[in-house]
């Protein structure tokens, strides 16, 4: 099946068991990679038929399926675009004259439809990469490759949207910005409007279309940011710390968004984010790339799944019980380190024990646990 047959039967599923917000997000999304008119009117029209209709959900299951299976078709005929090579770095190093902070040497490679989430304790030269990699900052040494068509730096520029931590302040309200904003990067007309209302729409800022920028949230200044972004159609988005001050159900579906922006088959996009928020990160990133003092210290990969094969096999977890309790029913799987570091105990195992070993053995003796992770694979191992 194809990666857009599956898009397809997700949303139909969203909208069989009436998630209705989720399938219209993601209806959009298809709206917005078919490049036609002709559809950004009709999800216009499935919107504002929305305003006045909220709880007919008959309705809303004939209306949603309709536009999806007419997209379906439209799109089943557009080329998918095969995941090629956006950006290599080799051996980048970023000195500051006035710093002792050094970054690097890092490598990595990022395709189109993947994200990078970079972490690492703060200090430890997330922004710094990510300077380097928009253009802002001039790399000491190596190489960073685009992989894709620029005629010059301004142009390069244009190609990859970097957002940093810090917004820029924008005047007015926010749906004139955006339409000022899609006007510079020649979209015009009634596609204009169409255009902007459907990502104010997909990143939940209907609502607030006609509040100035100032009195945004800091969430919301973000989901203005990206709402800039999908306007623009970049190949690579650089962006710094974008889920600081998100709630935790925000952070989640900010990073499915980017998931689902990211892995569009017909307009795939490449992301770099860097977060504290390891666990999030982990679950929406291909790629994890942990920094410590400047250098590249770990990678995780969905990809390559060489690099995810772990040494050992290494347990978070959370119980009441004591260490002298627990060290003896685990040594029946030859435990080789139990460590309690105030909150929560490490278990450390040989790589053939499996979460299923661990959890019968908390089965059978009853062993009362509040929390447990497996993290041999996960860069968590590295800040406990
Ligand atoms: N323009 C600069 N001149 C000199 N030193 C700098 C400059 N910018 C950053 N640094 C130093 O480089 C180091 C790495 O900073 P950077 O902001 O890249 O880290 P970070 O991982 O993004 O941190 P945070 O999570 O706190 O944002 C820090 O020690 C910082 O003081």
């Amino acid at each position: 099946m194809s990666s857009f047959e599956n898009q397809y039967k997700e949303i139909a599923n969203f909208i069989q068991f009436e998630d209705f917000p989720l399938a219209l997000k993601r209806i959009i999304d298809l709206t917005l990679d078919t490049e036609e008119i002709s559809f950004y009117r009709e999800a216009h029209d499935l919107l504002a038929w929305n305003d006045y209709n909220e709880s007919n959900l008959d309705g809303k299951r004939e209306k949603y399926s309709l536009l999806l299976n007419q997209l379906y078709t439209f799109l089943e005929k557009k080329p998918i675009v095969p995941s090629t090579d956006l950006l290599e770095i080799k051996n980048l190093k970023k000195a500051y004259s006035k710093s002792s902070f050094a970054l690097g040497p890092i490598s990595f490679q990022l395709k189109e439809g993947e994200i990078i989430g970079l972490v690492g304790e703060n200090g430890n030269g997330k922004t710094t990469l990510l300077r380097a990699l928009c253009g802002e900052l001039l790399p000491t040494e190596g190489e960073i490759n685009y992989h894709f068509h620029y005629q010059n730096k301004y142009d390069l520029r244009s190609r990859l949207v970097y957002i940093p931590q810090r917004y820029t302040s924008w005047q007015g309200a926010i749906l004139d910005q955006l339409r000022f904003a899609a006007a510079s990067y020649g979209i015009k007309g009634d596609e204009n409007l169409l255009l902007v209302e459907l990502v104010l729409s997909r990143l939940g800022l209907r609502d607030y279309q006609n509040l100035q920028w100032k009195n945004l949230s800091s969430g919301y200044k973000m989901r203005f940011e990206l709402a800039r972004m999908l306007l623009r159609k970049p190949k690579l988005l650089l962006i710094d710390e974008p889920l600081a001050n998100l709630d935790i159900n925000a952070q989640q579906t900010v990073l499915n968004d980017f998931k689902s922006i990211a892995k569009s088959p017909f307009r795939p996009l490449g992301i770099i984010l860097s977060s504290q928020q390891l666990y999030e990160v982990e679950k929406a990133a291909d790629q994890v790339v942990f920094l410590k003092n400047g250098e590249k210290k770990y990678t995780q990969s969905k990809i390559n799944s060489e690099n995810s094969t772990h040494h050992e096999f290494i347990i978070e977890f959370e119980t009441e019980w004591q260490y002298e309790k627990l060290y003896p029913i685990f040594s029946a799987l030859e435990i080789t380190k139990l460590q309690f570091n105030g909150g929560s105990f490490l278990g450390y195992f040989p790589k053939t024990v499996t979460m299923n070993h661990f959890l019968q053995l908390i089965i059978e003796n009853n062993i009362p646990i509040k929390y447990l992770r497996d993290i041999s694979n996960s860069t968590r191992r590295f800040f406990v």
